[in-house]
């Protein structure tokens, strides 16, 4: 095996047991390791190419273990959805968990627009789509991604979008069906909405949005929407909406799609439009294929709303609410989770920088 691969003699031989051997490393990230996997099914012979997400939690912090895995492991075996990564197997040994999941042939967004470029408008409203698709499978799930970045964004070989890395994921409704605020400020700084800025505790779903809204720009114009290490002159950009559009494209792009990615870059979570709004617009109308869902696209999302529906009528109402109920200056009143500690999990640092 390649010196690239941090794995023991022991483990690969659990590993080659269930068909799986890792050989090439796809990427890494904060806590993890992926590696290109070849896969045999010890039942039937058959073949596959794999991506497998190596988490070693011996050297994770205590917070990404206790809290942050668990709950990107029971997340991940939840979801279905065309435009979601696909996850084959989960193992744990010992230290280390092995997500096995279906490989992204074409890499993430973001090697791509570095490789080639800012994506075209018509391009980039069949990703935009695909993406906002699986977040809104998510939000109907009452599950927020917290780290919608381009990198996050895989590419199939048939050029399709493939959400990943649900590692900040987390429900957003309390186990009493109530909307709950996160405090925890998770994701890539470049990504983060205004309101995770400021340090108050935010709507996941809405700063999902924003996100988005990033994806969107960075797509269009190969550029970020606001580039500062500095949180508060960052956050200072933001709410001055001291953004605009490369002087390449501006030209060239949609008044369509400026509007929408105007509504997305919103300070005010109020304003800031949410996920039927944006597949409702009329940049997406423009090509009107993309207006009906495929049918496994329909098929996740009516499974979505059947499984809220589940989980609505199993909601407990008979327990009180937490004592920590507190009302914040924003759309609706809020339980703000106990178990939920401020902790900045900023990556401040990019391996990867755009080159105007
Ligand atoms: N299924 C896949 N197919 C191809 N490449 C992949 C796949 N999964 C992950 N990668 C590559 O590995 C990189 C890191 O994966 P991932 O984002 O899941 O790790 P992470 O440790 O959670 O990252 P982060 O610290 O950014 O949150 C991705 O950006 C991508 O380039």
């Amino acid at each position: 095996m390649s010196k690239d691969l941090d794995t023991t003699a022991s483990e690969e031989l659990a590993l080659s047991s269930r068909g799986y051997r890792l050989y090439k490393k796809l990427g890494e990230g904060s806590y993890a390791k992926v590696y290109l996997t070849d896969y045999k099914n010890p039942k039937d012979g058959k073949t596959a190419q794999l991506a497998c997400k190596i988490i070693d939690v011996s050297k994770a912090p205590k917070d990404f273990v206790k809290k942050f895995l668990p709950r990107e492991l029971d997340i991940l075996i939840k979801l279905n959805h065309p435009h979601i990564i696909h996850i084959q197997n989960i193992f744990q040994r010992r230290n280390k968990y092995f997500i096995f999941m279906r490989f992204a042939e074409n890499g993430d967004l973001l090697e791509f627009i570095l490789k080639k470029g800012a994506v075209s408008e018509a391009q980039a409203r069949v990703w935009f789509r695909q993406i906002v698709l699986a977040v809104q499978y998510l939000h109907e799930m009452d599950i927020a991604h917290r780290d919608l970045k381009c990198e996050n964004a895989l590419i199939t070989a048939n050029y399709n979008i493939k959400l990943a890395d649900f590692g900040f994921a987390r429900y957003v409704v309390d186990s009493h069906g109530k909307k709950v605020t996160s405090d925890t400020y998770c994701g890539s700084l470049s990504y983060a909405a205004p309101e995770i800025l400021r340090g108050i505790p935010y709507h996941p779903k809405i700063a999902d949005m924003w996100s988005i809204g990033v994806i969107l720009y960075i797509m269009l114009n190969k550029a970020m929407p606001f580039d500062d290490g500095n949180i508060k002159r960052l956050y200072e950009q933001q709410t001055n909406k001291r953004w605009r559009f490369r002087a390449k494209v501006i030209d060239l792009l949609s008044e369509q799609v400026k509007k929408l990615t105007t509504h997305l870059l919103e300070p005010d979570i109020n304003k800031r439009w949410k996920v039927e709004q944006v597949l409702n617009s009329d940049w997406i109308a423009m090509d009107a294929r993309l207006l009906e869902l495929t049918p496994p696209e329909q098929y996740a999302l009516q499974c979505a709303q059947e499984e809220k529906k589940k989980n609505q009528a199993g909601i407990k109402t008979t327990t009180p609410l937490p004592k920590n109920k507190k009302k914040l200056d924003s759309i609706e009143d809020i339980n703000i989770v106990e178990d939920e500690k401020i902790y900045v999990y900023f990556v401040l640092y990019t391996h990867r920088q755009f080159i105007k």
